[in-house]
Order: C-alpha cells, then sequence, then structure tokens
C-alpha cells in the first residue's frame, strides 16, 4: 500500500481543545510532526473541538458525569473523519477506546511529578497546620488526607490559570498541578516545586501526551510512527494495564509510576480509599516488554488485599 503524506492542499487535521494545555500539546504534536517529515506548518490544520466539560466550570467533574466528559466529543469528530488525529493528555483518557479508534502513539513524557503551588510557602512541609489546601482530584485529596493529615482540604476546580487566580485571591494557601502542565504552559512566573512521588504517587500517565487516531488511517499511522517514544509508551502501557485490572474511574484515587533504568522497568502503584484512611502500595520489576503483565499483576494483589468494601 502506498500511503500519501500530506500536502498543502491536503491538510492533516489534529483535534484537540481549545484550553491553554491542550492547545501546547497539540502545537507540540505539530511541531514534531513537521520535524520529523520536513512538512511546512501549512500542511497541517489545529482543529478546536468545544467539549462540554470546558464549559461547566462551577460544580466537581464527579457531580456531572467524570469519564469521557473532556473526549467523548473529539472521538466523535475523528470517528466522522472532522479530524485526523487527536491529541490528548494520557492521565485524562479512559483505559478503552471506542470501536475503531486506538491511541498507541506517546510523545516523549514530561515532568511526570505534581507540583506543589504556592504564594507564600515553599513546599508542602512548610504549610502549618489547618493550612487550606485545594484541589478536586481524590487522589491528591487521599494523598494529603494519608500523608499530611495536618491539612484542611477544600473543593479547587477550573484550568490552571483559574486555579492560579484562586490562590491569589487567598481562597487557598496552596493548591497542586501537574509540573507537565506547568512547564508546557512556559508558566515560569508560578511560584512551584515539584513533590517527590515518595510523597504523592502520580496520577497514571501524567505528563504523557497520546495520540489517538482511526485504527483502520494508514496514513496517520505512519505519520504517526515517526514521532513515537517507545520509553513513554512501555511506561504508559504499564500504568494503564495497572489502571485498566484495577477498572478504577478516574475518581478513584490511585496512583502509579513506571520507570526504565537499563532493560528493566520499575512500576510502583498505589491504591487509596477516599478519606485516606486505608493506603495500599505495591512494586515490582521485570523486563520493560512484561510492564502490562506486571500493571495487571499488581493491580490483581492490590484488589486481593483490599477486600470487596474498598471501592465504594
Ligand atoms: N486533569 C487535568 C489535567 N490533565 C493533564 C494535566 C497536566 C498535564 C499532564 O499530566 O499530562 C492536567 C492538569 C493538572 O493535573 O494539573
Amino acid at each position: 500500500m502506498t500511503v500519501e503524506m500530506p500536502t498543502p492542499a491536503q491538510s492533516f487535521k489534529i483535534g484537540t481543545r481549545g484550553s491553554p494545555l491542550a492547545l501546547a500539546q497539540a502545537h507540540e504534536t505539530r511541531d514534531r510532526l513537521m520535524a520529523a517529515w520536513d512538512l511546512p506548518q501549512e500542511a497541517f490544520a489545529i482543529c478546536v473541538i468545544k467539549v462540554t466539560g470546558d464549559q461547566i466550570q462551577d460544580k466537581p467533574l464527579r457531580e456531572i458525569d467524570g469519564k469521557g466528559l473532556f473526549t467523548r466529543e473529539i472521538e466523535e469528530a475523528l470517528i466522522d473523519g472532522s479530524i485526523d488525529i487527536a491529541v490528548h493528555s494520557t492521565k485524562d483518557m479512559p483505559v478503552a477506546h471506542p470501536a475503531g479508534l486506538v491511541m498507541d502513539v506517546f510523545l516523549p513524557r514530561e515532568d511526570v511529578r505534581d507540583a506543589f503551588v504556592s504564594l507564600k510557602y515553599k513546599s508542602l512541609a512548610d504549610l502549618p497546620d489547618g493550612a487550606v489546601v485545594g484541589t478536586s482530584s481524590t487522589r491528591r485529596r487521599a494523598q494529603l488526607a494519608a500523608r499530611f493529615p495536618n491539612l484542611k482540604v477544600v473543593e479547587f476546580r477550573g484550568n490552571v490559570q483559574t486555579r492560579l487566580k484562586k490562590l491569589a485571591d487567598g481562597v487557598a494557601d496552596a493548591t497542586f498541578l501537574a509540573t507537565a502542565g506547568l512547564r508546557r504552559l512556559g508558566m515560569d512566573d508560578v511560584p512551584y516545586t515539584p513533590i517527590s512521588p515518595d510523597d504523592m504517587l502520580p496520577a497514571i500517565a501524567q505528563g504523557a501526551i497520546g495520540i489517538e487516531r482511526r485504527g483502520d488511517d494508514a496514513r496517520a499511522a505512519k505519520m504517526l510512527a515517526a514521532i513515537h517514544d517507545a520509553p513513554t509508551g512501555a511506561r504508559v502501557a504499564a500504568e494503564r494495564a495497572f489502571l485498566g485490572r484495577l477498572d478504577g474511574s478516574c475518581e478513584t484515587p490511585i496512583g502509579a509510576l513506571a520507570e526504565i533504568e537499563g532493560d528493566q522497568l520499575h512500576l510502583r502503584g498505589e491504591i487509596l480509599s477516599e478519606d485516606g484512611a486505608r493506603v495500599l502500595t505495591d512494586a515490582a520489576t521485570g523486563p520493560i516488554a512484561s510492564g502490562p503483565d506486571m500493571g495487571n499483576a499488581m493491580a490483581l494483589r492490590l484488589l486481593s488485599r483490599a477486600g470487596p468494601d474498598f471501592f465504594r
């Protein structure tokens, strides 16, 4: 089969949400494709898709519909051919994809760590007893309750800009964001400190941009193969196998991190009760290719330790 590369007249359509972070990720994807294929910017169109989740800013996500809220409409655009690829924050993606779509291309992973963001304090350890921290993430909330019970956690939604405004307004003493997002947005003026994964194990696939396409689109597959980062793919595969076996929705407190050293993959995972009263952690090491098996096995071990009542 011959696969034709896009020409300026035959644009390759990159679908994305319209948030500043989503746009930065779409631009990174386009820049990497331009470099890999020596194509001009005009060969690509960045198609912004307004999704329902972005239009609801005043409620915690779990009160709306959580899973798929930010991705369903983008996937519909892929399926109907309005776009050729969709650029996602992998950590926001359900493990299962709609029939006909695949996500097997990942860009080199950014910093995986959560960031402590505060206008007043330097790190989590500096916060006085009773300090107020804002987060909407059940994972971060449970991890804080488990390891920093001296803090008061309040609900904090919105994109990076909204949360920073809330900090400036004194709604909370600190908040948490993915370091990757801050870096990709070039927010060098924001005072943040990355948090050790020992204190806050990141979300599955945090910092990894994933690219979804139609499974039968040979042109997109070939275009994307040139920008795939295999180590990121292996790490994400291990973490997502763990998540998939746990069958966690994005609202279940779960953290995991795979790291590669030589030909070995180290995987850490944890599940928490929502109040942080129970924390179950596990770790494993094995050949890189066995990452998904390791993630799967780790989930089964944690599930059997947790018992049937652990997840609400
Ligand atoms: N849930 C929103 C979201 N999805 C991806 C990122 C950051 C970038 C990434 O982890 O790839 C963020 C913001 C955050 O958690 O601070």
